[in-house]
C-alpha cells in the first residue's frame, strides 16, 4: 500500500515516520522545502533515538528515512492507496486541498485528515468522492502515541473506516471510532483542561511551573497542560480553540488571550523555540 502524507509540519512529519517505520514506502508532501528540511532531520533524529533503545544497528534507521520520498509537487501523490492530509488547521485551505486530490488521485485512493476539530464530511464534500473521505486522528508525538481516533463522516463507508482501521491496526496502534462532531471526542475533553489552565495562568493565580507541576503531580499526567499546549503548538491550538468557540457558541469556550498574544508575538511553542517556556 502506498502512503502519502500532506503538510511535513508537527504532526505530518511523525505521521510519515509512523508508517516508514511499519514498513511502508511514503511520499511527503509540503509547499515548504523548509519544512520538508526540517522534517528530514527530525525523522532521522526520533527513528535513531527509537532504534537505539530497541538495540538496532545504524542500517536499520537507514533502512526506515530511505522510504520517505520528500516532494514538493502534489500530483506525486496520485498514485497513493491512502493519503494523509496534515496542514494547518484552516478549512478554506484544506478544502482548496482536498478538492485538487479529488481531481488528481486515481479512483480507488482513500482520502484522510488528521484535523483536530475540523468538519470532515465538509472535506468529503470538497473531494467529490465522500465515501473515501474520513478522519484519522494522530496524536503528538504521532511515533509514541498510540491512539488514532478514526472519524466517522456523514457518507464515509463501512469499507473506507474499515480500510483505515486495518492500516492502524499495521501501525501497531489502537483505533477509537468516533462520529464527526467539532473536536470530535479527545480534544473535545482534553482543550478545555489546557484553555482553563491558560486563563488560570493569564490571571496570574500561580506560576507556570506550579500550574504544570500541580496537573502532573495531582493528577497523574506526564507533562503538565501549558507544556502540553507548546508541545501541540500555540498557533495550531489556537485555530483549535476558535473551532470550538464558534461551532458550539459557548462562551465557556472562549479563546484564552494570553494565547491569542503568545500567537501574535509568534511564538507558538516548541516549534518556534518559544511559547509559555523557552526551548532554544
Ligand atoms: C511526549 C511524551 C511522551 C514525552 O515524555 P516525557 O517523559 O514527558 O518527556 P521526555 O522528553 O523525557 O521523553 C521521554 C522519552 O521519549 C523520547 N521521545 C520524546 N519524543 C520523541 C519522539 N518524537 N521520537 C522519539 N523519541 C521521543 C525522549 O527522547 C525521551 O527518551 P529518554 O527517556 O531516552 O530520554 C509525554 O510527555 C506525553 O505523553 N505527553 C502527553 C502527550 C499528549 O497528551 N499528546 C496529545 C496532544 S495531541
Ligand atoms: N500539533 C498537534 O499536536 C496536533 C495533533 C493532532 C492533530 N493536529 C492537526 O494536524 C494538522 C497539522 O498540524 P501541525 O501541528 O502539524 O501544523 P504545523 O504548523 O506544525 O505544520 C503544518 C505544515 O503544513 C504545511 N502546509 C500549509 N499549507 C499547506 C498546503 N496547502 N499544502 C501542503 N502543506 C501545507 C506547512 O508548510 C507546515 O509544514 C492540523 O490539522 C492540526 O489541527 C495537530
Amino acid at each position: 500500500m502506498k502512503i502519502g502524507v500532506l503538510g511535513a509540519g508537527t504532526m505530518g512529519h511523525g505521521i510519515a515516520q509512523a508508517f516508514a517505520m511499519s514498513g511502508y514506502e511514503v511520499k511527503l508532501f509540503d509547499i515548504e522545502q523548509t519544512s520538508l528540511d526540517k522534517a528530514k532531520k527530525s525523522i532521522h533524529k526520533s527513528v535513531s533515538k527509537i532504534h537505539e533503545k530497541q538495540g538496532k544497528e545504524i542500517q536499520a534507521t537507514e533502512e526506515v528515512v530511505q522510504r520517505i520520498d520528500y516532494v514538493t509537487e502534489i500530483e506525486k501523490l496520485a498514485e497513493s492507496d491512502l493519503i494523509i492530509e496534515a496542514i494547518v488547521e484552516q478549512m478554506a485551505i484544506k478544502k482548496t486541498v482536498f478538492k485538487q486530490l479529488g481531481d488528481i488521485c486515481k479512483e480507488s485512493t482513500i482520502l484522510a485528515s488528521n484535523t483536530s476539530g475540523l468538519s470532515v464530511t465538509e472535506l468529503g464534500a470538497a473531494s467529490e468522492r465522500p465515501e473515501q473521505v474520513v478522519g484519522m486522528h494522530f496524536f503528538n508525538p504521532v511515533p509514541l502515541m498510540k491512539l488514532v481516533e478514526v472519524v466517522k463522516a456523514e457518507e464515509t463507508s463501512e469499507e473506507t473506516l474499515q480500510s483505515v482501521k486495518d492500516v492502524i491496526t499495521s501501525l501497531g496502534k489502537e483505533a477509537i471510532t468516533v462520529l464527526d462532531s467539532p473536536l470530535f471526542v479527545v480534544n473535545r475533553i482534553l482543550v478545555p483542561m489546557l484553555n482553563e489552565a491558560m486563563i488560570v495562568y493569564g490571571e496570574g493565580l500561580a506560576s507556570k511551573e506550579d500550574i504544570d507541576r500541580g496537573m502532573m503531580l495531582g493528577t497523574n499526567q506526564p507533562i503538565g497542560p501549558l507544556a502540553l499546549a507548546d508541545l501541540i503548538g500555540l498557533d495550531t491550538l489556537q485555530f483549535v480553540c476558535e473551532t470550538l468557540f464558534t461551532e458550539t457558541g459557548d462562551s465557556k469556550y472562549r479563546v484564552p488571550l494570553i494565547l491569542k498574544k503568545k500567537v501574535r508575538a509568534g511564538h507558538y511553542g516548541r516549534k518556534s523555540g518559544r511559547g509559555f517556556y523557552s526551548y532554544e
